[in-house]
């Protein structure tokens, strides 16, 4: 079993003897830095969110209004921090959320490889993104024996859809992601007063460009003229998603299907009717719509609804404190967004996977404090909603 709180030891002990981490161990420094480091194009674009970036905000700020209390006298010297998610045993809850063009966030371009290496170090999973500037098939080799997930955003052409997720079963992903909430983007002014869609600009979506279906609609090959493939994959991109294509949907995969961007007890219910095999709450970190509930106060009512059916959960998760509140509000696993892409743009795979043993390091010495040696501990001790 692995001991995340270690890290804290071996951070201590290399303090002994004059090192300090060249990454910060909080999200805050950690914002800071990586933002000074990132070209401006891209801050914006990872940093940046929906319209005055209000519910961005209030994601990472609700976490406040919830608090946890301690329980002394409890044998906690060692923790389990594995969970069982749509059949697979993972040692701790923490995932990697699905974030596009990853590769702009380290200098070679080849940040999807990157996570998929800290993924591997860390045995914290990685879920893929559809729009990520690697080939699937590299990303699922890079992650080693930690098991990968697969986000599909559902192109308008189901022939593409199809290959996508058939390449996706074919090199090993563990379950297929369909995030709900992006077929088109939202209102995202840093982008718009910019004029910088780094994301489109020049961007190898590598996904696309090796699939044989979406090559056959190609007059050129994307490599001889990548401008006409972003042209083509504007086009394809973004199908609307409606209840009517959840046969299909299922369909198309033999793999746990996990619906992304649930927000409503109700969706969460009707998701699971129509054969999902996990919820996934999540406001897209606020980058979609704004005016929103902060995704952590939405997650109880999830919880509630799912009747058991595990729930995902992502959008301001800063610190392992936030994972073990997340734990404690019924999330079955958590998932790391921006942090971890801050992580790889100071010092890539192994930036990345810092960022991941520091949140675990946290989550698990909060664990060993309060008095709970399992994750079924945590959630059954809860957490309160303070008054605002
Ligand atoms: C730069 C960036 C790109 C993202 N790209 C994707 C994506 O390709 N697919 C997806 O489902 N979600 C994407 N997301 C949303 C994340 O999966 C996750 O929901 C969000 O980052 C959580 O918010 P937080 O980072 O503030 O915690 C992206 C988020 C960021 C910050
Ligand atoms: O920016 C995002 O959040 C996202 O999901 C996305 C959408 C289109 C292209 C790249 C990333």
């Amino acid at each position: 079993m692995p001991h995340y709180g270690d890290y804290q030891n071996a951070i201590y002990g290399a303090g002994l003897a004059g090192v300090v981490p060249k990454v910060p161990v909080d999200f805050a420094t950690l914002e800071a830095r990586a933002l000074a480091a990132l070209p401006p194009s891209v801050r914006d674009y990872v940093q940046g969110g929906c319209g005055d970036e209000h519910t961005q905000r209030t994601n990472a700020e609700a976490f406040r209004h919830w608090g946890m209390t301690p329980r002394m006298m409890v044998d906690c010297e060692t923790r389990d921090l594995s969970v069982r998610l749509c059949g697979l045993t993972l040692p701790s809850p923490v995932f990697m959320a699905p974030i596009g063009v990853t590769g702009l966030c380290t200098p070679d371009g080849h940040g999807d490889l990157a996570a998929a290496r800290a993924a591997a170090e860390t045995g914290v999973p990685l879920v893929a993104s559809t729009l990520s500037n690697d080939p699937l098939e590299a990303v699922a080799a890079a992650s080693g024996a930690t098991p990968a997930l697969f986000q599909l955003y559902t192109p308008k052409d189901r022939d593409l859809a199809a290959s996508l997720v058939a390449r996706a079963e074919g090199a090993g992903y563990k379950a297929i992601v369909v995030t709900l909430d992006t077929w088109v983007t939202g209102w995202r002014p840093r982008d718009l007063n910019t004029g910088n869609f780094p994301q489109l600009r020049g961007a190898v979506l590598a996904n696309y460009f090796s699939d044989p279906v979406f090559r056959a609609q190609l007059a050129v090959p994307p490599e001889q003229d990548p401008a006409a493939a972003i042209r083509q994959w504007m086009g394809v991109f973004g199908k609307v998603l409606t209840w009517d294509d959840m046969p299909w949907l299922r369909a198309l995969t033999s793999l746990p299907l996990i619906l992304k961007g649930i927000c409503h007890p109700d969706d969460a219910r009707r998701a699971i009717d129509a054969g999902a095999d996990a919820i996934y709450c999540s406001n897209h970190g606020g980058r979609q719509a704004n005016g929103g509930i902060a995704a952590i106060d939405l997650l109880p009512d999830i919880v509630a609804a799912a009747g058991g059916t595990p729930v995902l959960f992502d959008s301001g998760i800063r610190s392992g404190t936030d994972v073990v509140k997340a734990l404690a509000l019924g999330a079955t696993a958590v998932g790391i967004g921006r942090p971890y892409s801050y992580g790889l743009a100071l010092d890539g795979a192994a930036g990345c996977a810092h960022v991941l043993r520091c949140i675990l390091a946290e989550a698990d010495l909060l664990m060993a404090v309060n008095g709970w040696p399992t994750i079924a501990a945590v959630r059954k001790a809860g957490a309160r909603r303070l008054t605002a």
